[in-house]
């Protein structure tokens, strides 16, 4: 298979106007209202490149999940702006802009991992044969090809994880939202995904918003790891991570590895003694 590795953009030394994909302006989303009332998001400011790996990680309730549906037009904000390449997020999800994978792989259990990722792509209407190359080539890029015909009690937890990204990539959108994919999975089967979620990361170029508990998977797969903060959820800090786009399992044995994680887990801290 030929691994092509897409050069690396550097946005801070690129002089032209790039736009970014996801542009946060002091971005604010409060559920409810009076007493009752939770602000899950307060004042986010955040430029997410092309082709950039961003994760997000913070304590249970710090707004991560939230962050990411409002990308997806899934929640309205109540304050400042969010531009999905240059669009509101209502147009960019009308244009099929990203491909969104859950904490659970959702698939259906009455159809096969083919028409499972078929389903979309018979809504919007794709001819029959372009849906069957759709399929074979998603399937693919996660390794699951010959398993189409299968239904998702065949598969093991990570292949039903897999198949779950390949329907998302079924629209072939750059833009690749992922909210704890692997959390349920044990942890080789979960490094496994790790590396083969890097590899279709180098070989298509998209952008993946990507939210995580775990510092060491956010460390293994970001090129910038957005540290927030409870109650309110807050950006407590960006850390733009050093390590190479190729990267061995190996890579967490080195000191640019562990330093990395000691200062995601040390932004995790004062994220909390901020509340
Ligand atoms: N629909 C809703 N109505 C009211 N409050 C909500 C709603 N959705 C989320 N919240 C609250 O907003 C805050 C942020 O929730 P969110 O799910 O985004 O956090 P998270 O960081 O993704 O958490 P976790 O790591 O547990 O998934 C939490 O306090 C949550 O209870």
């Amino acid at each position: 298979m030929n691994m092509q590795m897409n050069p690396q953009v550097d946005s801070a030394n690129d002089s032209t106007q790039v736009q970014p994909v996801i542009e946060a302006r002091d971005l604010n989303l409060v559920f409810g209202a009076g007493d009752t009332s939770v602000q899950a998001l307060k004042d986010i400011n955040l430029n997410i490149n092309k082709g950039e790996f961003v994760s997000f990680i913070g304590p249970s309730g710090c707004g991560k999940t939230t962050f990411l549906r409002c990308i997806a037009a899934l929640e309205t904000p109540t304050g400042g702006s969010l531009a999905v390449n240059g669009m509101t997020p209502e147009q960019a999800r009308l244009n099929r802009a990203y491909g969104y994978v859950f904490q659970a792989a959702g698939l259906y259990p009455w159809r096969t991992i083919a028409k499972n990722i078929k389903l979309p792509l018979e809504i919007m209407g794709f001819s029959r044969a372009e849906q069957d190359r759709r399929v074979a080539e998603v399937l693919e890029l996660v390794e699951l090809s010959g398993f189409g015909g299968k239904f998702p009690w065949q598969l093991s937890g990570g292949m039903q994880q897999r198949a779950s990204i390949a329907r998302a990539l079924a629209f072939d959108a750059d833009l690749l939202l992922m909210d704890e994919p692997f959390g349920a999975l044990d942890e080789i089967v979960r490094d496994h995904l790790n590396e083969q979620l890097l590899k279709l990361w180098a070989r298509t170029d998209k952008t993946i918003g990507f939210v995580t508990h775990s510092i060491p998977e956010a460390v293994y797969l970001s090129t910038k790891i957005v540290v927030m903060s409870p109650r309110p959820g807050r950006i407590h800090e960006v850390i733009e991570s050093p390590l190479p786009k190729e990267r061995p399992l190996d890579i967490r044995d080195t000191p640019e590895f562990i330093e990395i994680a000691h200062r995601v887990r040390e932004g995790l801290r004062a994220g909390h003694g901020d509340d």
